[in-house]
């Protein structure tokens, strides 16, 4: 019996046979607000027990925060970073697949950071229940953050280099699109999914303090609104390990702004319930694509629009 022969006893026929089966529209989500420790075997080890515990409490899909592996700070990218290629190049991609097909579920991996190349990237792995990886999303908007005062606070850039490609995935619990955490800025990315025809946008995460406080619930909900579709993100919890203080509250946002489910700053699984018939019933009430003026926004993509947005 190979390792993974539970995966062939449990198959559907229709999956045996290659015929596609129709994504669940409602299913329980759940959401790994991880404590992140300087031990990066101790971090694979409880992220493993927190996506067993939110799988047997019945969760079908099961997000990790951003950066879980090690804490969020320049000194341990290098030092723990994976080539996420196979099970056997890394620890966190055997880890995610294994568990992924025991339990059935699809796993939005967070992230953790990614050798390839010779270059580093902050990437989320997604995993099919069948413990296949379905996609890679690495970081397209890097986190250079600068003081009022002009100094540079955190320069995300001096270690990773950004991906330059959106990611829309397929999965079993509909089709999810994928940012990392400073992607929730950019709305274009949010309505690119749309366009595409995601039911969900998913953000591992990790604020800080001061852009946590003032921003993170209101970004999450815009993107949301904006979209008219659930949104979740998820982050390590706030006493991780590290200088950089993360500011939590993983949570759950539904197609019109509702705070579905949220959590505190300690470390803790949310679990919500997504139906995405909510998502069309928000369309039909409001049918902001379809007054939406087409063609005045074309602007945006000049180059006058760029010099106007310059610092
Ligand atoms: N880890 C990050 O990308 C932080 C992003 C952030 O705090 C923001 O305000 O954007």
């Amino acid at each position: 019996m190979n390792k993974h022969s539970h995966r062939l006893m449990d198959t559907t026929t229709a999956s045996r046979t290659n015929i596609s089966v129709s994504p669940i529209s409602r299913f329980k989500i759940a959401l790994c607000q991880l404590r992140v420790t300087n031990d990066k075997a101790n971090n694979l080890n409880r992220a493993r027990n927190m996506l067993e515990e939110a799988a047997n409490k019945g969760a079908k899909l099961v997000v990790l925060p951003e950066m879980w592996l090690c804490p969020y700070s320049h000194e341990y990218f290098e030092k723990c970073g994976e080539e996420l290629n196979t099970e056997e190049s890394s620890a966190t991609y055997h880890m995610l697949s294994e568990i992924s097909s025991i339990h059935q579920i699809t796993i939005v991996g967070g992230s953790i950071p990614e050798r390839r190349n010779g270059q580093m990237y902050n990437t989320c792995c997604v995993f099919g229940p069948d413990g296949k990886l379905k996609a890679k999303h690495s970081k397209l908007h890097l986190f250079d953050y600068y003081e009022a005062s002009g100094d540079v606070s955190f320069r995300e850039s001096d270690s990773f280099t950004a991906g330059d490609t959106p990611t829309i995935v397929h999965t079993d619990v509909g089709c999810i699109g994928i940012g990392i955490c400073h992607d929730i800025r950019f709305p274009e990315l949010g309505m690119l999914y749309r366009a595409k025809g995601a039911d969900l946008i998913i953000y591992p995460a990790a604020f800080n303090m001061s852009t946590g406080m003032a921003l993170w619930e209101l970004e999450t909900k815009a993107r949301a609104i904006d979209n008219q579709m659930f949104v979740a993100v998820c982050s390590p919890s706030r006493d991780s390990a590290g200088s950089y203080t993360i500011w939590g509250h993983s949570m759950l946002v539904g197609p019109s702004g509702e705070v579905k489910a949220k959590a505190e700053h300690g470390e803790e699984i949310v679990f919500a319930e997504i139906n995405y018939a909510e998502n069309q019933l928000q369309r039909e009430l409001f049918p902001l694509r379809r007054q939406r003026k087409e063609g005045i926004y074309k602007f945006l993509d000049t180059e006058q629009s760029k010099a106007n947005f310059s610092p």
